[in-house]
C-alpha cells in the first residue's frame, strides 16, 4: 500500500483555518492520508500568546475563527518552511496579496512530486498583464496546481451549514485525490477541468461584491442588486473568456464557482460588508479594513486594481463599466453615488 499522504495547509485565516477543520477531519479517517496536518501560521502575538500556542493548546484560532474548535491532529506551525518541506499536498489559502513572497521563501525547498491547490481568489499584474495566483504558484516551486472556488462563506462552512465548491482541476487524478481529501456531507465538490475559468470567476466575484455593496449602503433595493448580479456576470464571463485559452464551456458559470459564489459574496461577503460602510459613510477602504475585520483582508479592492490595468494594457476599459466604476470609486474618487449610471448605461442595454 502506498504511504500515506502528508498534507500541510498554508495559510490559517478565516478561511484557511475552516479548512483545516475539514482536511483535519477527513484526514483523521481517511488512510490515504496521513493523520497529522500540519497548518502553517503567520506567527502574531494574541493577548501577549503566540497565536500558533493558542492553536495548539486550545484547538482553536480564537483570531481568525473563534468559537470554532480545530481537530487535534491540525498542527500549527510557525515555521514556512518546517511546515510545507515533506508536504505531498500543498494547500494554498492566504490573501492573494502574501502569495509571491510565500512561494519565494518555499522555491526549492519542498517536494517535487507533491500536489499543490490554490483557495486563493485573486489574481497579480505585471507590465505582462494577467497572471493567474495559481500560475505564480506552479511557474515558482514547478508542481502541478488545481484550485478550489465555490459559494464558501467560511463561517458558515465552519457551521457545517450545506454548500458546494468547485475543484478545477486540469490533472483529474488530482481532481479526485482532492475531492477525497476535501469533501464532506455538507461540503459537497464537482472537479471540472476548466481550472482557470474557476479560477479567474473567484477572483472576479470580489469586485463585482464591491458594487452591490455599494448599491446596499445608497440604499437600492434587491431589484438593483439583482441587477449588479446580472451585469456583474456578464463582464464576468466577458473577461473569463477573453483570458482562457480554448472553449469555456456556459456550463462553468453554473457551478458553486460561478453564479452560485456570486450570489452568496453579493449577500454575505466581507467586500460587500464594507462597501455598503463605504457607501454609508465615506471612510476610506483602508480604514474599514482596519476597524471593522481584525487582522482579515479584503480581496475586491486589490483584485479591482489588478483587473483595470489588465483592461488598459489591452484598451478594453470601456467594455467592463461595472468592474471600471469599482475600481474608480474605490481608487480616483469617483463619487460612490455614480455607481448605478454604470448600470444605466451599460452596453448590455444598447
Ligand atoms: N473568508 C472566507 O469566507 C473565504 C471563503 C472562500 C475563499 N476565501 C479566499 O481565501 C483566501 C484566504 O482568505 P482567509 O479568509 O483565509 O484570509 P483572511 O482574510 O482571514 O486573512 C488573514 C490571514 O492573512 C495572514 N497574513 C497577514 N499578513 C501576512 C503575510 N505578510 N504573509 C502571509 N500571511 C499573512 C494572517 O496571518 C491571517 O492568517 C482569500 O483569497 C479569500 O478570498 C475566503
Ligand atoms: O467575504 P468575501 O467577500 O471575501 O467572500 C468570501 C468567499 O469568497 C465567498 O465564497
Amino acid at each position: 500500500m502506498a504511504p500515506p499522504l502528508k498534507v500541510c495547509i498554508v495559510g490559517s485565516g478565516n478561511w484557511g483555518s475552516v479548512i483545516g477543520k475539514i482536511i483535519g477531519e477527513n484526514a483523521a479517517e481517511n488512510k490515504m492520508f496521513d493523520s497529522t496536518v500540519y497548518m502553517w501560521v503567520f506567527e502574531e502575538l494574541v493577548n501577549g500568546r503566540k497565536l500558533t500556542e493558542i492553536i495548539n493548546t486550545e484547538h482553536e484560532n480564537v483570531k481568525y475563527l473563534p468559537g470554532c474548535k480545530l481537530p487535534a491532529n491540525v498542527v500549527a506551525v510557525p515555521g514556512l518552511l518546517d511546515a510545507a518541506r515533506d508536504a505531498d499536498i500543498l494547500v494554498f489559502v492566504m490573501p492573494h496579496q502574501f502569495i509571491r513572497e510565500t512561494c519565494d521563501e518555499l522555491k526549492g525547498q519542498i517536494k517535487l512530486s507533491s500536489i499543490g491547490v490554490s483557495l486563493i481568489k485573486g489574481i497579480e499584474v505585471g507590465s505582462y498583464g494577467l497572471k493567474l495566483i495559481s500560475d505564480v504558484i506552479r511557474e515558482t516551486l514547478g508542481i502541478e496546481v488545481s484550485v478550489l472556488m465555490g459559494a464558501n462563506l467560511a463561517n458558515e462552512v465552519a457551521a457545517e451549514k450545506f454548500c458546494e465548491s468547485t475543484i478545477g482541476a486540469a490533472n483529474i487524478e488530482h481532481g479526485k485525490i482532492l475531492k477525497e481529501l476535501l469533501q464532506t456531507r455538507n461540503f459537497r465538490l464537482r472537479v471540472v477541468e476548466e481550472a482557470d475559468a474557476v479560477e479567474i470567476c473567484g477572483a472576479l466575484k470580489n469586485v463585482v461584491a464591491m458594487g452591490a455593496g455599494f448599491c446596499d449602503g445608497l440604499g437600492y433595493g434587491d431589484n438593483t442588486k439583482a441587477a449588479v448580479i446580472r451585469l456583474g456576470l456578464m463582464e464576468m464571463i466577458a473577461f473569463v473568456r477573453l483570458h482562457c485559452e480554448g472553449l469555456v464551456p456556459d456550463s462553468i458559470f453554473l457551478e458553486s464557482c460561478g453564479v452560485a459564489d456570486l450570489i452568496a459574496t453579493c449577500y454575505g461577503g466581507r467586500n460587500r460588508k464594507i462597501a455598503e460602510v463605504f457607501a454609508k459613510t465615506g471612510k476610506s477602504i483602508k480604514q474599514l479594513e482596519e476597524e471593522m475585520l481584525n487582522g482579515q483582508k479584503l480581496q475586491g479592492p486589490q483584485t479591482a486594481i489588478e483587473i483595470n490595468h489588465t483592461l488598459k494594457l489591452q484598451n478594453l476599459v470601456n467594455k467592463f463599466p461595472l468592474f471600471t466604476a469599482v475600481y474608480q470609486i474605490c481608487y480616483e474618487c469617483k463619487p460612490v453615488s455614480e455607481f448605478v449610471k454604470c448600470l444605466q448605461d451599460h452596453p448590455e442595454h444598447k
